[in-house]
Order: structure tokens, then C-alpha cells, then sequence
């Protein structure tokens, strides 16, 4: 059954999904204050002697090599196995996955134990696509449209909801697509605004029977919220709180509104 992104939201906020978050240390004060400012609750739990077990309990698992480390990574399978137990959806963040020889090989583990949701910014997606990235470090420097038909392929050969972020981002399950509009130039120029958007796709995909209608949600909630943070915010700074502001004051209606459109997919 498909659900609209206006009855996801809410289902998030009548019944706030715990999610297991992890993510980076930069991310990780930022991303709670998303997650409970969009409605879900967040738990940043990632050490391999309890992510297993907590992942039993929580409604979905997200997972960001951002400040990537071993106890990192052996938490980060733990989580999945606690997840993939419980039949319970897992979202992938593959932050600079093509900087270095360890992020490489660590992001091709992590792609192979079958993530619901991969997302990433343009750059991330070309790499894991097997394709030239622009990126150097955590942040997007290709455009969405050069990764979308990457993101297709990816999407096929893993068997995840691929989203691609940036001005405006793409989500496709290898057979769907949809480009979402929206969002704020302020965005990029606060640092992981993208990791946190990680972190929701897990609450949407908590709540949703689709991961495709999941990812959708999450990203139209980010694109309203960021449109609406952007009137009236005179640069990175005041952006910021408006942003949480606005997230919190996004209804489903605003959902509904336009930001979503359907793209071809080539056969
Ligand atoms: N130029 C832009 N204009 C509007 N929204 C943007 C822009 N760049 C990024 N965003 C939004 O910022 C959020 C984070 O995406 P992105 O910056 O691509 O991720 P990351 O931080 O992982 O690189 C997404 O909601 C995306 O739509
Ligand atoms: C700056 C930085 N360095 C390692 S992780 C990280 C945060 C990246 O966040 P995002 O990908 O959401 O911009
Ligand atoms: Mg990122």
C-alpha cells in the first residue's frame, strides 16, 4: 500500500518512532534536535556491546561513516544485525565514501548487508555507482541530475531507495522516481543538515510500509521546512533556528503541496 507523505507525518508525530542513530560526532547534538524538532525520537547508541540489543527495540536503524572509526564499524554491523532481526528498516549514509581506501571498503560492507534507504549527496552517489566523483570531502560538488541514472543502477543492483541530495534531490527504487524541489541554499552551509535528514528518512521509514514513500516524506519535510526557514534568514547563521523552528511547524498539509514530482524512468 502507498501512503502520501501528509499521512506519514502523521503517524510520525501520534506515535514519535525511536530510531537508533548512528552518526558522527559533529552530527550528533544536531541531528537529535532535527529528529525531535520534525517529531521522532532519537538515540544515538553505537557501541558494539549494546547496539545489537538496542536495535530490538527501535523502529528503525541509521547508519553515517562520517567520523568513521573501528568500534564505529563494528557497532555499525552489530546495529544492522539487531535490525535485519527484527525486520526492521536500516538507512545508509555514505558520508565522503570516496575519500579514502578504508571509507571505500568499509561503504562496500555496509552497501552488501542490504540497506532499505542509501542517502547521500551527489558526489557520495556517483562513487558508490562505481562512477567519477567531483567530492572531495563530506560535501556534494556534483550536480543531482549527473547522479540520477547511478542512482537507478544502485538502486537496482542493492535493492535500496536510492535518495540523491542537493538543489533538488532525486529518489528512485530503480522502477520509481520523483524530484523534490525545495529547500534552502543556506542548507549546505550548515554542516550535517544532511546527516540529519539521514536520521529522519529512518523515522519515515519507521512508520511507512514503502521505503520509497519513506525517503519521499523525509525529504519533502526537509524541502518545506528549509523553503520556509529561508524567508526572512540573512545568511547561515539565522538560518539555523528558523530551520528547527520550522520543522516542528510543517503540517501534512504543507506536504501536500507541490513539492514532489514524478520523473521518467528510462527502461
Ligand atoms: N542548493 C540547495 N538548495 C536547496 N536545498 C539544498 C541545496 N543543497 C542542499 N540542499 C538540501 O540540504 C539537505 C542536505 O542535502 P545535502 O547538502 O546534499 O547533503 P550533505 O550534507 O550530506 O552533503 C537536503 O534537504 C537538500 O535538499
Ligand atoms: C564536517 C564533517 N566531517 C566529518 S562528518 C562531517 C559532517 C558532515 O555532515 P553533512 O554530510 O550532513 O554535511
Ligand atoms: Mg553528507
Amino acid at each position: 500500500m502507498s501512503h502520501a507523505p501528509d499521512t506519514l507525518l502523521t503517524a510520525l508525530r501520534a506515535t514519535p518512532p525511536l530510531v537508533q542513530c548512528i552518526t558522527n560526532y559533529v552530527a550528533m547534538n544536531i541531528a537529535a534536535n532535527v529528529m525531535l524538532a520534525a517529531g521522532a525520537s532519537p538515540a544515538m547508541v553505537s557501541d558494539v556491546e549494546e547496539a545489537e540489543e538496542f536495535a530490538g527495540i527501535a523502529g528503525a536503524v541509521t547508519v553515517n561513516i562520517g567520523t568513521l572509526s573501528p568500534p564505529f564499524v563494528a557497532g555499525m554491523h552489530a546495529a544492522i544485525r539487531g535490525a535485519r532481526g527484527a525486520g526492521r528498516p536500516w538507512v545508509l549514509d555514505p558520508v565522503a565514501c570516496q575519500a579514502t581506501a578504508y571509507r571505500r571498503a568499509v561503504v562496500q560492507a555496509l552497501v552488501a548487508e542490504g540497506p532499505t534507504i542509501i542517502r547521500g549527496n551527489a558526489s557520495e552517489i556517483l562513487s558508490l555507482a562505481g562512477e567519477a566523483s567531483r567530492g572531495q570531502g563530506v560535501d556534494g560538488r556534483d550536480p543531482v541530475a549527473a547522479a540520477e541514472e547511478g542512482a537507478r543502477r544502485l538502486a537496482r543492483s542493492s535493492g535500496a531507495v536510492v535518495a540523491v541530495t542537493g538543489e533538488v534531490d532525486y529518489v528512485t527504487d530503480g522502477e520509481r522516481a520523483v524530484r523534490i524541489e525545495g529547500g534552502s541554499p543556506f542548507m549546505p552551509m550548515n554542516t550535517a543538515l544532511g546527516c540529519s535528514l539521514t536520521c529522519l528518512c529512518g523515522a519515515y521509514a519507521a512508520v511507512a510500509e514503502d521505503a520509497f514513500d519513506a525517503a519521499v516524506a523525509a525529504l519533502a519535510h526537509f524541502a518545506v521546512a528549509g523553503a520556509k526557514a529561508d524567508e526572512g534568514a540573512s545568511g547561515p547563521g539565522s538560518f539555523a533556528p528558523r530551520f528547527l523552528d520550522a520543522l516542528a511547524a510543517v503540517t501534512p498539509a504543507d506536504l501536500s503541496r507541490g513539492a514532489i514530482h514524478d520523473a521518467a524512468v528510462p527502461a
